[in-house]
């Protein structure tokens, strides 16, 4: 667990980080982002010790970190930035051991935690553990960095941007890697970033700073549907606010029982259309609900990429009502028998189930 309390940094008549108090429970996800020159890399600096605090408290556990010897603080708090920092004439295998060198593990120990750590961020020992950083490639230098940070297992990992400087593809599969090792490991970790699609994707809750202020602390739905103010409403919903809501919400919130062919005229009339099932239950077609009156074609055959299923997040089931022109999807189980529905006027009129 990390907690802030009042963390205040000036230079001359300046503040940068001003009276920010906040917590990371352990095995929490947090994320600090905001605006360029919000305080977000001055704060983690803080918190490592790299600059002192002009005032307030960091407690790492139940410990004050200005009370901890240095080195204990290092084992204690891993440190990835987006310039890696890797060490050009030191190996692979010498970089990740780093702080346990310093610490003085045996070299067995430190050979085994090496390898470890090199499967766990899926880096082929054998091929890489003797190159130098110029003969990685960027996803795997930030790889090695990160993998570097957790050498002597920390309780806590701070990251800097720790993505910024890959492409947007290697990005993507660094994140997911990151939330896995997140799964499997349960580090509590600061994260910090500009990118709020990031900052959704990996967060468990989201400080929002800006000028040094902690504008809102929550966790990312709560972010997105009750913003503390206008200026979180605008950081946050300046490109696709309504997309990036339905991206943290899922399919089975929003599936309604499926209205069948041969159900009451009274039913089908209402809704506007009908499923027609199969005798395994599968959906054959849709008489009726096309999103154009032009779309006159009465039938409608159900493909699989035509429909939904409980887990998938909303925002990919509302892209594909948009594609296919339809107004519902079918929900499907994993037999592919029908177990609902959803529809665009449930994602605009409806509150979605807890
Ligand atoms: N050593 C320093 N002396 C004076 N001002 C500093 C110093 N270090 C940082 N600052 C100022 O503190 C403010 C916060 O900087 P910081 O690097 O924490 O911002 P940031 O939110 O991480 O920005 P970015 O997203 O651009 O990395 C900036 O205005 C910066 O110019």
């Amino acid at each position: 667990m990390i907690e802030l309390q009042g963390l205040t940094k000036i230079y001359g008549d300046k503040t940068v980080v001003d009276d920010v108090s906040l917590r990371v429970d352990s095995g929490e996800f947090g994320v600090l982002i905001g605006p360029s020159g919000c305080g977000k890399s001055t704060t983690l600096r803080m918190i490592n010790r790299l600059i002192p605090a002009s005032r307030g408290r960091i407690l790492l556990g139940e410990d004050d970190i200005t009370r901890l010897p240095v080195e204990q603080l290092r084992r204690r708090i891993g440190y990835a930035i987006q310039s890696i920092g890797l060490f050009p004439h030191w190996s692979v295998a010498k970089n990740i051991a780093v702080v346990p060198g310093l610490l003085k593990w045996p070299k067995s120990r430190i050979d085994e935690r090496v390898d470890e750590l090199m499967g766990l961020f899926h880096l082929d020992a054998g091929e890489l553990r003797d190159k130098y950083p110029h003969q990685l490639s960027g996803g795997q230098a930030q790889r090695v960095g990160v993998a570097r940070a957790l050498a002597a297992d920390p309780e806590v990992l701070l990251m800097d941007e720790p993505f910024g400087a890959v492409d947007p593809l290697t990005r993507e599969v660094l994140q997911d890697e990151l939330l896995r090792v997140h799964r499997h490991t349960r580090k509590t970790i600061i994260f910090v970033t500009h990118d709020m699609d990031e900052a959704l994707k990996l967060a468990s809750r989201i400080a929002l700073l800006n000028a040094g202020r902690l504008v809102q602390y929550d966790r990312p739905i709560e972010l997105l549907t009750r913003p503390a103010n206008d200026f979180v409403r605008s950081f946050i919903g300046k490109a696709d606010l309504g997309l990036k809501l339905l991206s943290r919400r899922w399919v089975h919130q929003y599936q309604q029982p499926a209205t069948l062919r041969g159900a009451s005229d009274e039913s089908v009339r209402i809704s506007g259309y009908a499923w027609e099932v199969d005798k395994e239950g599968r959906p054959v077609c849709l008489h009726g609900g096309r999103l154009h009156a032009e779309d006159t074609q009465e039938r409608t055959g159900v493909t699989p990429e035509w429909s939904a299923t409980p887990d998938m997040t909303m925002k990919e089931a509302l892209s594909r009502m948009v594609w296919f022109r339809v107004m519902v999807l079918p929900v499907l189980d994993s037999e592919g028998r029908l177990v609902g529905e959803v529809t665009m006027h449930g994602v605009m009129g409806q509150q979605p189930c807890a």
